[in-house]
């Protein structure tokens, strides 16, 4: 790492140094004529490849690197292959809703303290077509688990309902990092569908289904639901009191969400 630059954690900085791990991303983009936007470059070491490839917009937070960037980059933002955008990028989504103007593929080290929100950010943007990012590997895990799977999560189910294709490409270990982070990272793949529209209260609905994932579905509900009201609702749908939030599938979920949803409108 240059000597004047020290990672700031609050910024969840850990530069991706292994010249073997961003060629694997580079090799893992969509062959399509997308624009690539970047979340966080950093010092550049992977902006650098990905704009030999395809013009490239990256949104960085921290001040001082902007500066190396600049510098790093002059060339590159002059014939206006690369734009660089000093702000937070949740603040971005905020004030223009999408982080580029047509198409896009998410090709990002993402700081793991905001890895989800982004990732979930970039599912309701609809100009975000692809999505390949580096984050922690437990979590990575999540968006793809398949049910049954004692990772499946709300995100599981998430991603399940705006993806073709949502896998985990490969591993990273913290030495490919400088400084390395606690823990090991996963490159995760998501294509998404041409066309997504996620329920914000079926949303809602999950997360009371997950607020204590190891405890029974039935309990979770329980707490926001009459026990009657549900129990008729299992009845219906021929299901047993005792399953656990990560044994009941996507459509499962969809039909218990559908009858909730009129039960509580006739009440
Ligand atoms: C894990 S580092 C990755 C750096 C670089 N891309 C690399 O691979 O070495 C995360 C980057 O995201 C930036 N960052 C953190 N929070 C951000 C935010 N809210 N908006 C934009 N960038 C952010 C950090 O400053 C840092 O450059």
């Amino acid at each position: 790492m240059k000597k004047s630059i020290i990672a700031k954690k609050k910024f969840g900085q850990n530069f991706l140094k292994d010249k073997n791990i961003l060629s694997m991303i580079i090799q893992s983009m969509p062959k399509n004529s997308n624009h690539i936007v970047e979340i966080g470059p950093g010092l550049g070491d992977l902006t650098e490849n990905l704009v030999k490839y395809k013009d490239t917009t990256a949104y960085e937070v921290d001040t001082d690197l902007i500066a190396v960037l600049k510098s790093k980059f002059a060339i590159e933002i002059e014939n206006k292959r690369f734009e660089l955008i000093h702000t937070d990028v949740l603040k971005a989504w905020d004030e223009k809703g999408s982080l580029y103007k047509s198409k896009y593929d998410l090709i990002a080290n993402l700081p793991y303290y905001i890895a989800t929100n982004i990732i979930l950010r970039a599912f309701e943007d609809i100009n975000c077509e692809n999505i390949i990012v580096m984050i922690q590997r437990e979590v990575a895990q999540k968006f793809t688990a398949k049910v049954n799977n004692k990772e499946y999560s709300s995100l599981s189910i998430i991603t399940e309902l705006v993806s073709k294709e949502a896998r985990i490409l490969f591993d990273v270990p913290p030495e490919s990092f400088d400084p390395p982070p606690k823990v090991v990272s996963s490159i995760l793949y998501i294509s998404k569908k041409e066309k997504v529209e996620l329920d914000k209260d079926f949303l809602k609905f999950l997360k009371v289904c997950f607020s204590q994932p190891r405890k029974k579905l039935f309990k979770n509900l329980s707490g926001l639901y009459k026990k009657e009201f549900l129990s008729n609702i299992y009845n219906e749908l021929n299901i047993k009191e005792t399953l656990r939030p990560h044994e009941v599938d996507v459509s499962l979920y969809s039909q218990m969400y559908t009858k909730v949803k009129n039960g509580k409108q006739q009440s």
